[in-house]
């Protein structure tokens, strides 16, 4: 893959978390281009979810800038925020707002235009199966219907880039195909992926780079090739380049 001069996501010497005393991600670097899709992998406790935190804007760096298309937060919230969509590991919905609602409010928080976001959304809810329960209260749903929900919101806004955490353990099957299916058509169409994930057999399908954190530090990073040089494993998949960079990374 050719990749842009430009970055869209600039993490450079990042240290941050949630106490100054004791910071649980050291000297971060890091970039994302758009059209590529990047997994961020690591053993529980790693700090995937707190560089995502600090990515998000919803945690401020100790140390070290994040720049999405050149600006940090600062520079401009609003534009900042729109650069991305977000799906959580666990759904974060309101409780009295139905499934169709939710997708209204992912639009208009991303000033979309009605005609854009009612034939999206039409599209998206019979993707995920969820065209029966658009009127349906979000209390009412299942745990995997409400990650549909974060999904579709996400991918009807279409963003530059997704940011998604650990989307496959509450999916079924179908859902599983669909989001893979939607990453691959936005990824095509140019959009940035950062996907954190354990489910390290479908993420080496379709990442096309790694970043490996361990205990806060990234210790490896690139596409499979270079993973698999730094392990000395030539032939070995993602699963057990990761078991290990992380057993050695872990006794070090
Ligand atoms: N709200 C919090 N307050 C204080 N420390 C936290 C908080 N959330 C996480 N941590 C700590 O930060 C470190 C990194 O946690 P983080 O949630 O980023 O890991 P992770 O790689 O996402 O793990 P997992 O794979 O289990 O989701 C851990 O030591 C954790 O205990």
């Amino acid at each position: 893959m050719q990749l842009q001069s430009k970055p869209l996501l600039e993490v450079e010497r990042l240290t941050g978390g949630y106490s100054r005393q004791r910071p649980v991600l050291h000297q971060l670097n890091f970039s994302v281009h758009a059209g590529e899709m990047v997994g961020l992998i690591g053993l529980n406790g790693a700090g995937k979810s707190t560089t995502i935190k600090h990515i998000l804007g919803l945690m401020q760096p100790h140390t070290g800038e994040i720049r999405l298309k050149g600006r940090t937060i600062q520079d401009d919230p609003t534009a900042y925020r729109r650069t991305y969509a977000y799906v959580p590991e666990s759904p974060l919905l309101y409780e009295e707002l139905t499934v169709q609602e939710h997708i209204e409010l992912a639009a208009m928080a991303y000033g979309m235009q009605r005609e854009h976001y009612e034939s999206r959304s039409a599209a998206l809810l019979e993707e995920f199966q969820m065209s029966a329960y658009a009127n349906r209260l979000s209390a009412h749903l299942s745990k995997g219907m409400k990650q549909k929900v974060m999904i579709m919101s996400a991918f009807l806004v279409r963003p530059e880039l997704y940011i998604i955490d650990e989307p496959f353990l509450g999916l079924d099957p179908l859902g599983i195909r669909s989001l893979l299916e939607l990453m691959v058509k936005v990824k095509e169409s140019g959009a940035a992926i950062l996907i954190s994930s354990h489910i390290l057999t479908t993420i080496e399908k379709y990442g096309d780079r790694y970043f490996l954190l361990q205990k806060g530090k990234l210790t490896a990073t690139g596409d499979m090739e270079a993973l698999r040089a730094q392990a000395g494993m030539p032939e070995a998949s993602l699963d057990d380049v990761f078991c290990s960079l992380v057993t050695r990374g872990e006794q070090s």
